[in-house]
């Protein structure tokens, strides 16, 4: 994702510390405490700009989202759309997704929306794959017994690939759909990616996958 480096970046995340939570393992096990609710919470792993995020946040106000990204200056652009959007059901953390085990607790999360991830189609960087093993595990330990991963792409071996990663890992895998915009379904909501891709005609691919035995 291409994003124009922003010097000022720092000084914004320092102003919106209300909605990019700095050092947000202090919050681990309190998320809800900090949306002042007990709604159930769903992150996005890598959420580039944000309009998944705030698409969602206004579709079901009843849950608190949280948008997980590591590059700063994506993280930046997805917060000027928070705001404007002013939906208050949102929060950023801009953070890397090896982390998650440090920022929530077990248990503490009800979805985790995969969207466009990163394909890594090198097999020397299959470790990066949002999909590879190493995540699934501490998915595994974040969601609840009835927690689910929603993933979506545009890519065909990335998909594959990770049907096969849930496979091995004992997931279950439910709705496996292999053109998403085949039929209007009003329930979707669209992110960067997804829309710029199907604009094009490329189909849109998404399971949802269920870990069977929790630890
Ligand atoms: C291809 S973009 C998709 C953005 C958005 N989800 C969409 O569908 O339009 C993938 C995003 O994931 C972010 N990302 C990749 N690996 C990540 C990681 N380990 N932790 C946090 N963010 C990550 C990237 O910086 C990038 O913004």
């Amino acid at each position: 994702m291409r994003q124009r480096y922003k010097p000022w970046a720092d000084d914004f995340l320092e102003e919106n510390s209300h909605l990019i939570i700095p050092d947000p393992s202090k919050h681990k096990n309190k998320w809800r405490r900090l949306f002042g609710n007990d709604n159930p919470i769903h992150i996005e792993v890598g959420t580039g700009k944000g309009q998944f995020l705030i698409g969602m946040a206004g579709q079901y106000p009843n849950v608190n989202f949280i948008g997980v990204e590591f590059v700063k200056s994506i993280i930046v652009t997805a917060a000027e759309k928070v705001i404007l959007s002013e939906q208050k059901n949102i929060l950023l953390l801009n953070e890397d997704a090896a982390d998650l085990l440090e920022i929530f607790s077990e248990n503490e999360l009800t979805t985790i929306y995969l969207n466009f991830s990163d394909p890594w189609p090198k097999n020397r960087h299959e470790k990066r794959r949002l999909t590879y093993q190493s995540f699934l595990e501490k998915y595994q330990v974040i969601l609840n017994p009835s927690g689910e991963v929603i993933f979506k792409t545009d890519n065909r071996g990335l998909f594959e690939y990770s049907l096969v990663s849930f496979s091995k890992y004992g997931m279950e895998l439910n709705e496996i759909n292999l053109d998403l915009h085949d039929h209007d379904d009003p329930t979707n909501v669209m992110t960067e990616y997804e829309e710029k891709f199907s604009a094009k005609g490329q189909p849109i691919y998404r399971c949802r996958a269920r870990f069977l035995n929790k630890k």
